[in-house]
């Protein structure tokens, strides 16, 4: 009992333990309560539960959520207009927003030092000349991601631009994201490559922000339906799951489902795949297969695997492809490029020409993105996206 006196007796201002009460009051169905015990933390000067509250915020009324970060930049609080932001270009299901005010927003944010805000802003206006004015702040607040992610070196002279210049780029930018220069290689699968469809930026920065939580890659087990290590498929992997969705992974995200016409919330989870010289994947169908038992239970998450789409982050000099060899294509791995084929006919039944492998590296090392689009809406997609 000595312990509950003294919680009882010392006043809980420390924040951690108000957001992690306010989570056990979500989780308990009294969202008044976790409300109000985030609004005491953020009074506090939370930023953590700032954001947090308007996340809330922003599920029962967005325009709220938008004037309440607001204000509480003008409080001070850091990383409210990025949150902004985020919020407005990739949950706005309204698009109650113009590209002018993301813009003014991760501005502000980036040119306070927000790293986050100036890498979002490089990597949407990154064919844009004006973007060496990002690439410059990022040298100065930043000097090692810059050399990591840029890989050529900025002065904050040589960049003097108007903000109507930069604001012009930034909209032109967010246009590309939509339009992808598309090469059909075989209509059997609708096996469909976009190239350079990932701008440097976005595929140096997911190498570099995940690469430490690669894990062993797995496969999920036909006969049990969990997921195992297997000799079939060697290399590593990281699931991006929900708290990891930054600005460049959102960007990607929502990439992947403009090229292959999906509704975010069918996808699943997105994954970070690496293979060293020598890993590969054997030849293998992403649909869901298996027996009858252990089907049903997998199929339940959102139905069949319709899609597949991949991003290649590097160029692999040999090796490395993407082959079909019931087609006899092989599909090479350059940075930036996407690619998307069908599992499933339009009646549900397995395409066999689906049948693909990830081929030995033979030289350097292969990163690519993934991500199993299902016939319906996912957990994921639900718990990502609403
Ligand atoms: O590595 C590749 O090219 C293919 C990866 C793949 O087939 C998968 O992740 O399902
Ligand atoms: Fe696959």
């Amino acid at each position: 009992m000595a312990i509950k006196t003294q919680t009882m007796n010392k006043p809980v201002m420390n924040t951690q333990s108000l957001i992690r009460q306010a989570i056990a009051c979500f989780n308990q169905n009294d969202p008044q309560q976790g409300k109000a015990l985030l609004q005491r933390a953020a009074d506090a000067g939370s930023a953590a539960a700032v954001l947090y509250y308007a996340d809330i915020l922003f599920k029962e009324d967005r325009l709220a959520a938008y004037k309440y970060l607001g204000q509480q930049w003008q409080r001070g609080v850091k990383g409210t207009l990025h949150r902004r932001a985020l919020l407005r270009c990739f949950f706005d299901k309204q698009n109650s927003y113009t590209n002018d005010e993301l813009f003014s927003d991760l501005h502000e944010e980036a040119i306070d030092g927000d790293i986050q805000s100036i890498v979002a802003l490089i990597s949407v206006m990154q064919s844009a000349d004006v973007s060496r004015y990002y690439c410059a702040l990022l040298q100065q607040f930043s000097p090692e991601l810059a050399q990591q992610l840029l890989h050529a070196s900025y002065t904050v002279q040589e960049a003097s631009v108007t903000s109507t210049e930069l604001s012009q780029a930034f909209s032109t930018g967010l246009q590309g994201w939509q339009q992808f220069n598309c090469e059909k290689i075989n209509s059997d699968i609708g096996l469909v490559v976009a190239k350079a469809a990932l701008t440097d930026i976005e595929c140096r920065y997911m190498m570099l922000r995940f690469s430490s939580l690669l894990q062993p890659s797995q496969i999920v087990d036909p006969v049990s339906g969990t997921a195992k290590q297997n000799p079939y498929r060697t290399g590593s992997m990281v699931a991006i799951v929900p708290e990891y969705l930054d600005w460049i992974a959102l960007g990607i995200e929502l990439k992947m489902s403009a090229f292959a016409g999906f509704a975010r919330q069918n996808g699943e989870v997105m994954n970070l795949i690496h293979y060293d010289v020598q890993q590969r994947y054997l030849p293998h169908f992403d649909a869901i297969v298996g027996d009858t038992s252990t089907l049903s239970s997998q199929l339940r998450n959102g139905g069949q695997r319709q899609l597949t789409v991949l991003a290649y982050l590097n160029t692999v000099s040999a090796g490395g492809e993407t082959s079909f060899p019931k087609l006899g294509i092989k599909v090479p791995a350059q940075a930036g490029d996407m690619l998307m084929f069908r599992n499933i006919d339009a009646a549900g039944k397995l395409l066999q020409a689906s049948y693909h492998a990830g081929e030995p590296v033979q030289a350097g090392e292969k990163w690519l993105l993934s991500k199993w689009v299902r016939q319906g809406v996912t957990d994921y997609g639900t718990f990502a996206y609403g």
